[in-house]
């Protein structure tokens, strides 16, 4: 079968709302990206409908961890624009930007959990600090994702008592608590043996496909390519040069895509 390869979308010339393109939420257009004078991001286009889980893939520092940056405006781009939600994110307020870290959960590689503080709290972090909320509902909020993630009843231990597997779904019960539209993760799977890993897949899958949630995944495994993305890309020298869905992309013959997905341990 014949690889369909795009390097490219055209730029959109219209001005940053949700009818501009489809319905995407996250828009990449032309982004370009410097860091220690290298450009890691050279001309990056890729968008995510509504709804979708996009997978991206590419070889080590080539830029993904940046770009998932990019969406919740911990980067900003040197040339181009990043549209999340209708929002252009260089020229987004204060305002705006606090009430889309709100739609937003992110799950860092580690879980990034704060080691002072017990589970709960770690869970609880982005309600107290993003919204008014009151203890009783925080309590009722975090005791929920907890038991979505299968972990009730651990509000009280200290993060240095979890296992990997349970940092990691303790991190994801975080990124969840506060009722996200989009959802990123970055490599959800890293330091995990392949049991939990899949059991992390499956409930990454399992709320994408209940909550309607749009997310974006950056991992190394096909394992996780295979249970949770909808669409997958392939980044290498700043830019996409595959940009398939999931089942496409598995089977492609594509020659740059090949050789990545060979060198994958998975
Ligand atoms: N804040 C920064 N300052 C300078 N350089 C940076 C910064 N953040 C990232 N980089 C560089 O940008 C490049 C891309 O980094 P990034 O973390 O996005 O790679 P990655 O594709 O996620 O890699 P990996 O698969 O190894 O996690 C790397 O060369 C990295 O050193």
């Amino acid at each position: 079968m014949d690889a369909t390869t795009r390097t490219a979308t055209e730029p959109s010339v219209e001005p940053a709302d949700r009818s501009a393109s489809g319905d995407a939420v996250i828009r990449f257009e032309n982004v370009v990206k410097v860091l220690g004078g290298r450009r890691v991001l050279d001309g990056l286009n890729f968008e995510v409908p509504r709804g979708e889980t996009l997978v991206i893939m590419g070889p080590s520092g080539t830029g993904k961890s940046v770009t998932l940056r990019h969406i919740v405006g911990l980067m900003q781009p040197d040339e181009g624009r990043v549209v999340v939600d209708g929002s252009d994110m260089s020229t987004i307020k204060k305002k705006e930007l606090a009430e889309l870290r709100k739609r937003t959960g992110y799950l860092f590689q580690d879980g990034a959990l704060i080691n002072w503080l017990n589970v709960g709290e770690n869970v609880a972090l982005p309600l107290r600090e993003n919204t008014r909320a009151s203890d009783d509902e925080i309590h009722q909020r975090v005791v929920e994702k907890l038991e979505l993630v299968r972990l009730p009843d651990i509000w009280d231990k200290m993060p240095g008592e979890l296992s990997g597997g349970m940092r990691k779904r303790v991190g994801l019960a975080r990124a969840l608590v506060t009722d996200p539209q989009i959802v990123l993760y970055d490599e959800p799977n890293a330091g995990l043996d392949p049991e939990t890993s899949n059991t992390i897949n499956t409930l990454m899958r399992d709320l994408a496909d209940r909550l309607d949630i749009t997310s974006v995944v950056v991992t190394h495994l096909v394992s996780c390519v295979r249970t949770v993305a909808d669409r997958v890309i392939l980044l290498d020298g700043g830019g996409v040069v595959v940009d398939l869905p999931k089942d496409e992309f598995l089977s492609s013959d594509n020659e740059r895509l090949r050789r990545f997905l060979g060198q994958d341990p998975d």
